[in-house]
């Protein structure tokens, strides 16, 4: 039996615009497990943010359920999400959100003087590969590297489950193989279970799984057998 760490049942979301709903999920239904790498793909509007969002608890649903292992995020109020998010969720967006009059090391130090059991700083930085950066200013690194530190931030407070939506979207083939190959090492190394939304189908050959999104729902979840290596990958 897998280890489950995500489960949704039925999930749906509806934004209510007042005069328009949009009906951006329709009956989710899903599972994540421990350990892996799921490539989150589909077209623009499908949903797969909306989904990741109630994932990592920046969102409610409207209807259905969530369970992060035992617990049910469906029954959190904002503050009980709140302390979930803190506790076991990593995000990475496709800006980085450093700031700006901060080092890399600085940057990633603003989570580990709150979290409860952190990496060093240093050493967050070093699983990204920026030991040699550490003491830089975001306008001194690259895309990539700015990405990179937005990673070693994301996962300084050791979470369970890394939330990336569209890590490489404003990254070139280069940089973006490098911010991918970052996240396939803490996959392997650190065991994190990660979620990749992207629009690169390319992207799919590093993943465990591949699940696609159609409006509003999952159409197929595709096992892969052989990934590749993100050096491998280009577009
Ligand atoms: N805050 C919001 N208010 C109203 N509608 C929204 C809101 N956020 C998303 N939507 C709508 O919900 C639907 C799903 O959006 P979502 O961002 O989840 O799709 P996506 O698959 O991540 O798209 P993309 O790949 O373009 O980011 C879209 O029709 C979108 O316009």
């Amino acid at each position: 039996m897998p280890d489950i760490v995500f489960r949704t049942e039925g999930v749906t979301k509806v934004y209510d615009t007042g005069e328009l709903k949009v009906h951006a999920l329709a009956g989710v239904d899903l599972e994540l497990f421990a350990g892996e790498l799921a490539v989150l793909l589909g077209p623009s509007g499908s949903g797969k943010s909306t989904l990741l969002n109630i994932l990592g608890g920046l969102d409610h649903a409207t209807d259905g359920r969530v369970w992060f292992r035992d617990l049910e995020l469906t029954k959190l109020g904002d503050r009980g999400l709140t302390q979930y998010r803190r506790d076991h969720v990593g995000f990475v967006f496709q800006f980085y959100n450093l700031v700006p009059s901060l080092t890399a090391r600085e940057n990633v130090q603003l989570v580990t003087d709150v979290a409860v059991n952190p990496m060093r700083p240093e050493e967050a930085l070093e699983q990204v590969g920026l030991t040699a950066r550490m003491d830089h200013f975001p306008a001194e690194l690259s895309g990539g590297e700015q990405q990179r530190v937005a990673i070693a931030r994301a996962i300084a407070k050791r979470p369970e489950v890394l939330l990336c939506d569209e890590p490489t979207g404003a990254l070139d083939s280069k940089t973006g193989v490098q911010v991918l190959e970052a996240l396939k090492d803490i996959n392997e190394r650190l065991g994190t279970t990660t979620a990749v939304i992207t629009h690169n189908a390319s992207i799919r050959k590093m993943a465990h799984r591949v699940i696609y999104f159609q409006d509003g729902r999952i159409a197929r979840v595709d096992v892969n057998e052989h990934q590749i290596s993100p050096s491998e990958i280009s577009w």
